[in-house]
């Protein structure tokens, strides 16, 4: 079981952001795979229970993998599930940092090889010209159901990261569905979902592990998402942390 904390940073000293979150703290990374796996697929069906059809998005990276392998086999109806990254590597899907590939090969299968997936990578040269197709058929299932988002140790979020050259942009409540992104800590150009898209799930969920994320989420209390981007996704999230 994982224990629970209700963090309101608006009410704290520290910071006056007026975030507020839910913290839960897992034994293991064994556990907080099974248990956050159990809680995105009970997401998924209240969602299914109200709508035709429920969107899905998942984070790439290293951390999403475990949580994938169990969510994969979860019983519920993913022929009416569309599944999407929240943010993809300008790389193809042969290359070892796709997000895509991690997707198709961790969490497409077993029961959930039924979803519809729903790119967020084409074969151009750069993101930019592949906006448009890639926009189109995720402005049909918003609003999100629900999303599941990392965070990066310098506290990107999706592919909006600090310095990124249109992050003021992707934060603003009329930015564009999709972006591209360019930053000096990404080592390839991205494309991502910008934070008011994100922010109109139903439920939104925050993966991370190991002290120093813990300690890195703690420290962007109080700071502007321009200098924290986590900070744009944080309110009203549940946050899942492991050793
Ligand atoms: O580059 C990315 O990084 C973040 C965090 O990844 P992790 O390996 O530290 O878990 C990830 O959420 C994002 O989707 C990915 O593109």
């Amino acid at each position: 079981m994982a224990r629970l904390w209700r963090v309101r940073r608006g009410q704290t000293e520290e910071g006056h952001d007026g975030l507020t979150y839910e913290f839960f703290e897992y034994p293991d990374r064994e556990m907080l795979s099974i248990e956050l796996a159990q809680r995105l697929a009970g997401d998924l069906r209240l969602a299914l229970q109200h709508e035709d059809r429920a969107a899905l998005v998942v984070p790439g990276g290293t951390s999403p993998g475990p949580i994938f392998d169990d969510l994969c086999a979860a019983d519920l109806d993913w022929s009416r599930v569309d599944v999407l990254l929240g943010d993809e590597r300008w790389v193809p899907e042969d290359s070892p940092r796709s997000n895509t590939a991690l997707i198709k090969s961790r969490l497409l299968v077993d029961r959930a090889a039924k979803a519809r997936f729903l790119p967020l990578y084409a074969p151009f040269d750069a993101p930019e010209d592949a906006l448009e197709d890639l926009s189109a058929p995720i402005a049909d299932v918003l609003p999100l159901a629900v999303v599941l988002l990392g965070m990066g140790t310098d506290m990107h979020t999706a592919s909006m990261f600090p310095e990124a050259d249109r992050l003021e942009e992707a934060l603003k409540p009329d930015a564009p569905i999709l972006m591209a992104m360019r930053a000096p800590g990404a080592p390839e150009p991205r494309i991502t979902l910008s934070a008011h898209v994100l922010n109109g799930a139903m439920s939104k969920h925050v993966l991370i592990y190991g002290e120093e994320k813990r300690a890195v989420l703690e420290s962007a209390r109080g700071k502007p998402a321009l200098e924290a981007p986590i900070n744009a996704v944080l309110d009203e999230a549940k946050v899942h942390w492991a050793l």
